[in-house]
Protein backbone atom coordinates (compact mmCIF):
# COMPACT_ATOMS: atom_id res chain seq x y z
CA UNK A 1 0.00 0.00 0.00
CA UNK A 2 1.41 3.60 -1.12
CA UNK A 3 1.79 5.68 2.12
CA UNK A 4 2.91 9.10 2.66
CA UNK A 5 6.46 9.01 4.93
CA UNK A 6 7.46 12.37 5.84
CA UNK A 7 10.66 12.51 4.50
CA UNK A 8 9.54 11.99 0.68
CA UNK A 9 8.74 16.01 0.81
CA UNK A 10 12.72 16.69 0.87
CA UNK A 11 13.91 13.71 -0.89
CA UNK A 12 11.21 14.78 -3.71
CA UNK A 13 7.59 15.68 -3.19
CA UNK A 14 8.51 19.53 -3.09
CA UNK A 15 10.18 19.34 -5.91
CA UNK A 16 7.47 17.79 -8.12
CA UNK A 17 4.65 20.00 -5.82
CA UNK A 18 6.83 23.03 -7.18
CA UNK A 19 7.00 22.21 -11.15
CA UNK A 20 3.33 20.97 -10.72
CA UNK A 21 2.64 24.53 -9.50
CA UNK A 22 4.97 26.40 -12.00
CA UNK A 23 2.94 24.78 -15.01
CA UNK A 24 -0.49 24.30 -13.26
CA UNK A 25 -0.06 20.47 -14.57
CA UNK A 26 -2.23 19.13 -12.51
CA UNK A 27 -6.40 20.83 -11.87
CA UNK A 28 -9.13 19.60 -10.16
CA UNK A 29 -10.94 17.01 -12.81
CA UNK A 30 -8.81 16.30 -14.64
CA UNK A 31 -8.15 12.67 -15.92
CA UNK A 32 -4.34 11.87 -15.89
CA UNK A 33 -2.79 8.03 -17.54
CA UNK A 34 0.39 7.78 -16.77
CA UNK A 35 2.54 6.16 -19.84
CA UNK A 36 3.99 3.09 -18.27
CA UNK A 37 6.80 1.38 -20.14
CA UNK A 38 7.67 -1.41 -17.27
CA UNK A 39 10.84 1.04 -16.08
CA UNK A 40 11.83 2.30 -13.39
CA UNK A 41 11.33 6.00 -14.41
CA UNK A 42 7.91 5.47 -15.56
CA UNK A 43 6.90 3.23 -12.17
CA UNK A 44 7.95 5.85 -10.24
CA UNK A 45 6.21 8.50 -11.37
CA UNK A 46 3.10 6.29 -10.99
CA UNK A 47 4.13 6.24 -7.36
CA UNK A 48 4.53 9.28 -6.97
CA UNK A 49 1.26 10.89 -8.39
CA UNK A 50 -0.83 8.05 -6.68
CA UNK A 51 0.96 9.70 -3.32
CA UNK A 52 -0.07 12.85 -4.31
CA UNK A 53 -4.00 11.64 -5.43
CA UNK A 54 -4.56 10.28 -1.82
CA UNK A 55 -2.56 12.78 0.47
CA UNK A 56 -3.00 16.12 -1.57
CA UNK A 57 -5.72 18.50 -2.17
CA UNK A 58 -6.12 18.29 -6.13
CA UNK A 59 -8.90 15.71 -6.65
CA UNK A 60 -7.71 13.69 -10.21
CA UNK A 61 -8.31 10.55 -11.30
CA UNK A 62 -5.65 8.23 -12.89
CA UNK A 63 -4.66 5.38 -14.55
CA UNK A 64 -1.45 3.64 -16.20
CA UNK A 65 -1.12 3.17 -20.08
CA UNK A 66 1.66 0.61 -21.17
CA UNK A 67 2.22 0.28 -25.06
CA UNK A 68 2.73 -3.14 -25.53
CA UNK A 69 5.87 -3.15 -28.45
CA UNK A 70 5.59 -6.87 -29.26
CA UNK A 71 8.78 -7.43 -27.72
CA UNK A 72 7.26 -10.33 -25.18
CA UNK A 73 7.82 -8.53 -22.15
CA UNK A 74 5.73 -10.16 -18.92
CA UNK A 75 3.96 -7.66 -17.47
CA UNK A 76 2.84 -9.53 -14.43
CA UNK A 77 4.16 -7.47 -11.78
CA UNK A 78 3.22 -3.87 -12.72
CA UNK A 79 -0.31 -5.82 -13.35
CA UNK A 80 0.12 -7.06 -9.85
CA UNK A 81 1.16 -3.59 -8.33
CA UNK A 82 -1.94 -1.15 -10.02
CA UNK A 83 -3.87 -4.15 -8.81
CA UNK A 84 -3.00 -3.93 -5.10
CA UNK A 85 -2.49 -0.01 -4.89
CA UNK A 86 -6.10 0.50 -7.12
CA UNK A 87 -4.93 1.62 -10.09
CA UNK A 88 -6.76 0.68 -13.68
CA UNK A 89 -3.72 -0.25 -15.87
CA UNK A 90 -4.45 -0.24 -19.26
CA UNK A 91 -2.14 -2.56 -22.06
CA UNK A 92 -2.65 -1.88 -25.71
CA UNK A 93 -0.48 -4.62 -27.86
CA UNK A 94 0.71 -2.85 -31.13
CA UNK A 95 3.12 -3.89 -33.78
CA UNK A 96 5.15 -1.29 -33.41
CA UNK A 97 8.88 -3.37 -32.77
CA UNK A 98 7.66 -5.70 -35.79
CA UNK A 99 7.34 -2.18 -38.22
CA UNK A 100 10.43 -0.54 -37.07
CA UNK A 101 13.11 -4.00 -37.05
CA UNK A 102 11.34 -5.99 -39.35
CA UNK A 103 9.52 -3.97 -42.21
CA UNK A 104 11.40 -1.09 -41.97
CA UNK A 105 14.81 -1.93 -40.66
CA UNK A 106 15.53 1.45 -39.55
CA UNK A 107 19.41 2.24 -38.72
CA UNK A 108 18.42 5.14 -35.99
CA UNK A 109 14.97 2.91 -34.59
CA UNK A 110 14.66 4.94 -31.43
CA UNK A 111 13.39 8.04 -33.08
CA UNK A 112 10.80 6.27 -35.29
CA UNK A 113 9.77 4.08 -32.38
CA UNK A 114 9.56 7.43 -29.73
CA UNK A 115 7.00 8.92 -32.53
CA UNK A 116 5.03 6.08 -32.86
CA UNK A 117 4.41 4.75 -29.21
CA UNK A 118 3.72 8.41 -28.26
CA UNK A 119 1.40 8.40 -31.12
CA UNK A 120 -0.79 5.38 -29.51
CA UNK A 121 -0.02 6.45 -26.03
CA UNK A 122 -2.43 9.62 -26.60
CA UNK A 123 -4.67 7.80 -28.93
CA UNK A 124 -5.52 5.35 -26.01
CA UNK A 125 -5.30 8.07 -23.46
CA UNK A 126 -7.84 9.85 -25.45
CA UNK A 127 -10.07 6.73 -26.70
CA UNK A 128 -10.54 6.59 -22.89
CA UNK A 129 -11.60 9.80 -21.66
CA UNK A 130 -8.27 11.08 -20.42
CA UNK A 131 -7.21 14.66 -20.87
CA UNK A 132 -3.76 14.37 -19.32
CA UNK A 133 -0.50 12.22 -20.05
CA UNK A 134 2.06 12.02 -18.13
CA UNK A 135 5.74 10.96 -18.64
CA UNK A 136 8.61 9.71 -16.52
CA UNK A 137 11.30 12.49 -17.27
CA UNK A 138 13.49 13.18 -14.86
CA UNK A 139 16.28 15.96 -14.78
CA UNK A 140 18.82 13.82 -16.27
CA UNK A 141 16.92 12.92 -19.21
CA UNK A 142 16.20 16.63 -19.60
CA UNK A 143 19.65 17.38 -20.07
CA UNK A 144 20.96 14.88 -22.07
CA UNK A 145 17.89 15.65 -24.95
CA UNK A 146 18.93 18.70 -24.85
CA UNK A 147 22.89 17.58 -25.42
CA UNK A 148 21.51 15.09 -28.20
CA UNK A 149 19.86 17.80 -30.28
CA UNK A 150 23.02 20.59 -29.71
CA UNK A 151 25.41 17.58 -30.43
CA UNK A 152 23.50 15.24 -33.04
CA UNK A 153 20.61 17.64 -34.49
CA UNK A 154 22.16 20.96 -34.56
CA UNK A 155 19.20 22.74 -32.38
CA UNK A 156 18.96 24.25 -28.81
CA UNK A 157 16.41 23.08 -26.77
CA UNK A 158 15.05 19.97 -24.83
CA UNK A 159 11.34 18.91 -23.76
CA UNK A 160 8.91 21.15 -22.98
CA UNK A 161 7.80 20.17 -19.15
CA UNK A 162 4.34 21.03 -20.10
CA UNK A 163 2.54 20.90 -23.44
CA UNK A 164 -0.75 21.47 -24.93
CA UNK A 165 -1.78 19.89 -27.89
CA UNK A 166 -5.11 21.66 -29.16
CA UNK A 167 -6.11 20.14 -31.41
CA UNK A 168 -5.55 16.44 -30.03
CA UNK A 169 -7.01 17.49 -26.83
CA UNK A 170 -4.46 16.24 -24.78
CA UNK A 171 -2.05 17.86 -22.70
CA UNK A 172 1.62 16.32 -22.06
CA UNK A 173 3.20 16.69 -18.56
CA UNK A 174 6.11 15.81 -16.93
CA UNK A 175 6.10 15.98 -12.98
CA UNK A 176 9.56 14.48 -12.54
CA UNK A 177 11.76 16.91 -14.54
CA UNK A 178 13.00 18.52 -11.36
CA UNK A 179 13.51 14.73 -9.96
CA UNK A 180 17.30 13.23 -10.64
CA UNK A 181 17.25 9.67 -11.68
CA UNK A 182 19.57 8.57 -8.49
CA UNK A 183 16.53 9.60 -6.73
CA UNK A 184 14.56 7.61 -8.37
CA UNK A 185 16.44 4.74 -8.28
CA UNK A 186 16.84 5.22 -4.59
CA UNK A 187 13.02 5.48 -4.48
CA UNK A 188 12.33 2.56 -6.52
CA UNK A 189 14.75 0.19 -4.19
CA UNK A 190 13.06 1.61 -1.08
CA UNK A 191 9.48 1.65 -2.07
CA UNK A 192 10.50 -2.31 -3.67
CA UNK A 193 8.55 -0.73 -7.08
CA UNK A 194 8.35 -3.66 -9.75
CA UNK A 195 10.34 -2.96 -12.21
CA UNK A 196 10.54 -4.92 -15.87
CA UNK A 197 13.89 -5.68 -17.98
CA UNK A 198 13.45 -4.27 -21.45
CA UNK A 199 13.42 -6.77 -24.16
CA UNK A 200 14.20 -3.95 -27.22
CA UNK A 201 16.93 -5.09 -29.25
CA UNK A 202 18.86 -1.96 -28.85
CA UNK A 203 18.26 -1.03 -25.08
CA UNK A 204 21.61 0.25 -23.57
CA UNK A 205 23.10 0.95 -27.16
CA UNK A 206 21.37 4.49 -27.74
CA UNK A 207 22.78 7.93 -28.49
CA UNK A 208 21.37 8.53 -25.19
CA UNK A 209 23.33 6.17 -23.27
CA UNK A 210 26.66 7.90 -25.18
CA UNK A 211 25.35 11.48 -23.75
CA UNK A 212 24.93 9.67 -20.76
CA UNK A 213 28.66 8.65 -20.14
CA UNK A 214 29.45 11.89 -21.69
CA UNK A 215 28.11 13.90 -19.29
CA UNK A 216 29.60 11.36 -16.43
CA UNK A 217 32.97 12.30 -18.26
CA UNK A 218 32.20 16.70 -17.47
CA UNK A 219 30.64 15.77 -14.58
CA UNK A 220 33.98 14.40 -13.03
CA UNK A 221 35.74 18.33 -13.80
CA UNK A 222 32.73 20.41 -13.28
CA UNK A 223 30.93 18.83 -10.15
CA UNK A 224 27.72 20.88 -9.99
CA UNK A 225 27.20 20.18 -14.20
CA UNK A 226 23.54 18.92 -13.47
CA UNK A 227 22.23 21.55 -11.29
CA UNK A 228 23.89 24.57 -13.63
CA UNK A 229 22.23 23.13 -16.56
CA UNK A 230 18.65 23.17 -15.32
CA UNK A 231 19.65 26.50 -14.31
CA UNK A 232 20.66 27.48 -17.72
CA UNK A 233 17.78 25.62 -19.51
CA UNK A 234 15.62 28.79 -16.92
CA UNK A 235 18.08 31.27 -17.34
CA UNK A 236 18.32 31.83 -21.35
CA UNK A 237 20.08 35.50 -22.35
CA UNK A 238 17.04 35.99 -25.52
CA UNK A 239 18.96 39.31 -26.19
CA UNK A 240 22.48 37.48 -27.28
CA UNK A 241 20.99 34.31 -29.25
CA UNK A 242 21.85 34.52 -33.03
CA UNK A 243 18.80 35.90 -35.46
CA UNK A 244 17.19 32.04 -36.66
CA UNK A 245 17.64 30.46 -39.57
CA UNK A 246 15.26 27.47 -38.90
N1 LIG B 1 5.87 1.29 -23.99
C1 LIG B 1 5.45 2.39 -23.35
N2 LIG B 1 4.16 2.50 -22.97
C2 LIG B 1 3.74 3.60 -22.32
N3 LIG B 1 4.52 4.65 -22.02
C3 LIG B 1 5.81 4.59 -22.37
C4 LIG B 1 6.35 3.45 -23.05
N4 LIG B 1 7.67 3.68 -23.25
C5 LIG B 1 7.94 4.88 -22.72
N5 LIG B 1 6.83 5.43 -22.18
C6 LIG B 1 6.73 6.73 -21.48
O1 LIG B 1 7.64 7.65 -22.05
C7 LIG B 1 8.62 8.06 -21.07
C8 LIG B 1 9.96 8.25 -21.72
O2 LIG B 1 10.33 7.08 -22.41
P1 LIG B 1 11.83 6.55 -22.47
O3 LIG B 1 11.89 5.44 -23.42
O4 LIG B 1 12.73 7.72 -22.61
O5 LIG B 1 11.89 5.89 -21.03
P2 LIG B 1 12.87 6.02 -19.81
O6 LIG B 1 13.35 7.43 -19.60
O7 LIG B 1 13.87 4.92 -19.90
O8 LIG B 1 11.76 5.73 -18.67
P3 LIG B 1 11.37 4.34 -18.03
O9 LIG B 1 12.44 4.09 -16.99
O10 LIG B 1 10.01 4.55 -17.47
O11 LIG B 1 11.40 3.32 -19.16
C9 LIG B 1 8.58 6.95 -20.01
O12 LIG B 1 9.04 7.40 -18.75
C10 LIG B 1 7.12 6.59 -20.01
O13 LIG B 1 6.35 7.53 -19.26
Amino acid sequence: MILFKKYYNRMFLNDVRRIIEEYNMIEDGDRVAVGLSGGKDSITLLFILKLLQKYSNKNFELCGINIDLGFDMDMTLLENYCRENEIELIIEKTNIGEVIFEDRKEKNPCSLCSKLRKGALYRVAIANGYNKVALGHSSDDAIETFFMNMLCVGKLGTFHPCIKFEEKGITVIRPMVYVKEKTIKSIVEMEQLPVIESNCPVAGKTKRQEMKELLADMEEVYKDLHDKIITALQNIDTEKMWKQKR
